[in-house]
């Protein structure tokens, strides 16, 4: 999918929420554990329910590769089920030696129908020029995460400047803001005025909203562009809102409170 696509998309839908679907077939509801493929079963009903609030879903990779073959198979099946219109996002983390990088490059965009995929910068420039290679897709580098470790090196000084400014400086001249994101974490507010001074441009996955406690207006006033430049996450505050018989439905009414609340600051 193009910028211009996903821009599209966003302002004709009035809503830049991605959906996280971190399955994790303990606290899906009961009665689809009987299912042929209850992780599957899950995804397809959340899918069904909010793809008319949101822009975009996001695979967390570890919730299927925890079961093995058939969460694999579940993954392939929900990436297969998403509509076309949607973006969709292979939270999977990876970076490696370029000769590696490669294949997992070809794994999740070629293998697999994937719009985009997170990666890790730790091992610099050879270890993300793979993703960048495919015309059409996205490669979002890990920039200021919202996890309480991120203090441990992303806030530490590299030199003059903070490591994840480094990174943010550094990962811009890789690729162009076509092709390249940055995930963003929604619980680092005070940093957020600054992140956008160092990447005007740039796309943000933003995780944190929701479970995580991260201000979905606060993100919004600081760090919007004029194409919005936002894609915002939330999964368990979504997939888990209720684990009865009506979780589809409670799925569909917070991902439409996500919506109206984005209408407001578009
Ligand atoms: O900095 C980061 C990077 C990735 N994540 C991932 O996003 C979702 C958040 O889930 P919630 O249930 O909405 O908290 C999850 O897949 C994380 O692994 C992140 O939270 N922070």
């Amino acid at each position: 999918m193009t910028r211009q696509q996903l821009v599209e998309q966003i302002r004709t839908k009035k809503t830049y929420l991605i959906v996280g679907l971190d399955t994790d077939i303990t606290k899906i509801p009961k009665h689809l554990l009987s299912a042929p493929d209850p992780v599957f079963e899950f995804n397809r009903q959340i899918i069904d329910a909010t793809k008319d609030h949101c822009v975009g879903y996001k695979i967390n990779t570890a919730f299927y590769e925890a079961l093995g073959k058939p969460g694999w198979e579940a993954m392939e099946k929900t990436a297969a089920y998403i509509p076309a219109t949607h973006f969709k996002i292979a939270d999977a983390k990876r970076g490696d030696i370029g000769n590696t990088s490669s294949q997992y490059a070809k794994a999740f965009f070629d293998a697999l129908p994937f719009d985009a995929i997170t990666v890790a910068p730790y091992m610099g420039a050879d270890s993300v020029l793979p993703f960048l290679e495919y015309k059409d897709k996205w490669t979002i580098v890990l920039g200021l995460t919202s996890n309480t470790g991120a203090r441990d090196f992303e806030l530490q000084k590299a030199g003059e400047e903070l490591l994840y400014e480094k990174v943010l400086r550094t990962a811009a001249q890789w690729g162009t803001a076509e092709q390249l994101m940055f995930v963003v974490g929604a619980t680092q507010a005070s940093e957020f005025t600054n992140i956008r001074a160092i990447t005007p441009h740039h796309f943000y996955l933003v995780p944190g909203v929701g479970a995580q406690g991260g201000s979905l207006k606060e993100i919004s006033e600081k760090a919007m562009n004029k194409d919005v430049g936002l894609l915002v996450n939330a999964s368990r505050a979504i997939i888990y809102a209720s684990g009865n018989e009506d979780f589809a439905a409670k799925a569909k009414q917070i991902a439409s409170d996500y919506q109206q609340e984005m209408a407001e600051y578009l």
